[in-house]
């Protein structure tokens, strides 16, 4: 659980990718970081299970096996299923129907899958882009099963598979069900499995063509019980594990990669975790084809968390919606279910904290923050924070619903004010001099404020993006940022745009926000800002940034002396900037400062890390 990791507010140094981020995820450019500096590690991280034994008449044996089942979906949310019983000609049959159906002098003939209606039971679609680089076809297996009825062969090898992969799933869910100690149909009833809804997607990724770090797939988790996947080659398949590395999948011959879905995420109350995944292509050499079988529950299944995962210690942390209606919430249909983690399962969170009144906490934080107690009045919060699970509203686990859901809206939006409040009423009187800024920016004036601050080189975005007729997204401006950036070879150079260049776009707050925002986007962030006088910014990284859609960014500056925490509430923002280490800041160069009082005198000063100096400059 998120509460048990990072303190993120506070501390960036201790943050570490959140292995539970599926569902509690996330506005993120990337989970898993795409360029070289996360590097995928091998697969012996995977565990197998192997079917059979699930099954066998002896009772050790079985006993065994079940719970291995057990805790590889606790521990891991992911393995190789070996000794299914599907033979190896099944799959063949699959792999050559797909690679027939994807024949590239074919494509015009493939069109007549592109997009309908939300209610289309075969979709294919060619996607290009520095976000997703596949060729897919989308069928709906299950309860009915469709498919394109050339080439010839391909329907009945498909239904084939699809039949067995099934039965093997069903097998799974009695196998979970009784791993977790219940009766063996546990959880065919609870997610109606006999009316199940399967969705399958057939990816074709064609070899390397674009770049490295080119992405087939963005980081997303599945919906469903279970997801089966197979691929004819290795390669590209990378998931995030429980311990934060981002692990190449690698599926020994003949065995299916099994993935949990959200929503025995979801039904588990989070003990079993879906884990977020993706694709990507900058290494396959050769064409590779998977197919993704998203095992779902029947579409007017209710899933929310099950009593028997609820306490008083586990609150329900989902909410309750059937199958259908938590696709549509996502803003998916019916046949493209899987959602990338740009929308998340917003709609399964429950907002659990209409019991708590945060004005209720004030009384608790005693301290208020002055220029020498940051580290007494940060342990408080954390600890209030902590003790309260206000942790999931500020690191982003508890994402914002949509609006349309208007009550837990309301809900999340209260209680986002109420934390911004709380922190602020927990300043004391010095310390609130020196909040740099705390105001509320439109997402459309953040985006031009943006593209006002961005170097020369995205002159050309900054252009296209101005004379759109519709507002831009902040995710789709980020894709923006992240493709121009890919066509310039020189993406040092911006790290090297001044720190005074960037200042003087607006006030410092928002320029230290947009410096960011646009070097993270385009993900090179290691020091990002340089030192200012004496306040040293720490360097953030893409994890800082990511950490939720809600609460995107959090730096620390070097010596506690500037924290920035960026709430996004939907279209609003709030720049909250705090800069508590220091009783004055020191500068070589005046010019890096906006507000200057010169100091005169020989008093001690304190600086960011409570060190005791003479100063000769002073600002205030
Ligand atoms: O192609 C793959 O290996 C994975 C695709 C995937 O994750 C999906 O379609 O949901
Ligand atoms: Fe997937």
């Amino acid at each position: 659980m998120a509460a048990e990791t990072a303190p993120v507010l506070i501390n960036h140094m201790t943050i570490q990718p959140n292995p539970a981020i599926s569902l509690a995820s996330i506005n993120s450019p990337s989970i898993i970081n795409p360029n070289d500096s996360v590097v995928a590690v091998e697969a012996d991280e995977i565990p197998t299970v192997d079917y059979f034994m699930l099954f066998s008449d002896d009772f050790d044996e079985r006993s065994k096996a079940l719970e291995n089942l057990g805790h590889v979906c606790k521990d891991f949310g992911f393995f190789y299923l070996v000794n299914h019983g599907i033979s190896n000609g099944v799959f063949e049959g699959v792999f050559k129907g797909l690679s027939d159906f994807f024949n590239p002098e074919e494509i015009e003939d493939r069109k007549q899958y592109e997009k309908k209606s939300p209610t289309d039971r075969i979709r294919w679609a060619l996607r290009s882009s520095p976000g997703e680089n596949r060729e897919y076809l989308k069928v709906i297996a299950h309860p009915q099963f469709h498919c394109p009825s050339k080439p010839a062969g391909f329907s009945d090898a498909l239904e084939e598979y699809f039949k067995a992969s099934r039965e093997i799933v069903k097998g799974l869910g009695k196998a979970v069900s009784k791993g977790l100690g219940f009766e063996e149909c546990y959880v065919e009833k609870a997610f109606k499995l006999e009316s199940g809804f399967d969705m399958s997607a057939m990816n074709l990724y064609p070899p390397n063509f674009i770049s490295k770090g080119s992405i087939g797939v963005p980081d997303h988790t599945d919906p469903g019980f279970f997801v089966s996947l197979i691929q004819d080659v290795n390669g590209g398949l990378q998931i995030l594990s429980n311990s934060g590395q981002c692990i190449n999948v690698n599926i020994p011959h003949n065995a299916i990669f099994i993935n949990l879905g959200d929503h025995l995420e979801i039904l588990t109350n989070g003990k079993y975790k879906s884990h977020v995944h993706r694709v990507v292509v900058d290494n396959n050499k050769v064409q590779r084809i998977s197919v993704a079988t998203l095992h779902g529950p029947s579409l007017d299944a209710l899933v929310g968390p099950a009593p028997e995962f609820v306490d008083e210690s586990h609150p329900p942390a989902y909410r309750a919606m059937t199958y259908k209606q938590s696709i549509e919430a996502n803003g998916g249909d019916e046949i493209d279910v899987q959602l990338y983690i740009i929308v998340a399962i917003f709609s399964s969170q429950v907002i659990s904290m209409n019991t708590l009144k945060v004005e209720s906490l004030l009384g608790m934080l005693t301290i208020r923050l002055q220029d020498d107690n940051f580290v007494k009045w940060l342990f408080q919060f954390r600890s209030v924070r902590k003790g309260y699970d206000l942790f999931d509203h500020l690191d982003g686990t508890l994402v914002c619903p949509p609006k349309f859901i208007t009550t837990a809206y309301k809900e999340w939006i209260k209680r986002a004010k109420a934390l911004v409040s709380l922190l602020l009423a927990t300043l004391g009187d010095e310390a609130v001099e020196y909040v740099v800024g705390c105001e509320v920016v439109s997402k459309n004036n953040l985006i031009l404020t943006a593209l006002a601050g961005l170097p020369a080189k995205f002159s050309m975005i900054r252009t296209v993006i101005v004379a759109r007729e519709t507002p831009i997204s902040l995710k789709e401006f980020q894709a923006q940022l992240l493709a121009a950036e890919r066509t310039t070879e020189d993406s040092q150079s911006t790290l090297n745009f001044p720190m005074s260049a960037i200042l003087m776009l607006t006030d410092q707050l928002a320029a230290l926000f947009l410096k960011l925002l646009c070097l993270s986007f385009i993900n090179k962030g290691m020091e990002i800002f340089r030192t200012i006088g004496d306040i040293k910014i720490m360097e953030a990284t893409m994890e800082d940034l990511t950490i939720g859609p809600d609460i995107m960014g959090i730096i620390m500056a070097n010596s506690m002396a500037i924290q920035m925490v960026y709430l996004e509430v939907q279209t609003t923002m709030v720049f909250l900037v705090l800069d508590t280490g220091a009783t004055h800041h020191m500068t070589a160069d005046l010019d890096n400062l906006t507000l200057v009082t010169p100091f005169e005198g020989n008093k001690k000063i304190t600086m960011g890390q409570c060190n005791k100096e003479n100063s000769t400059k002073r600002k205030k």
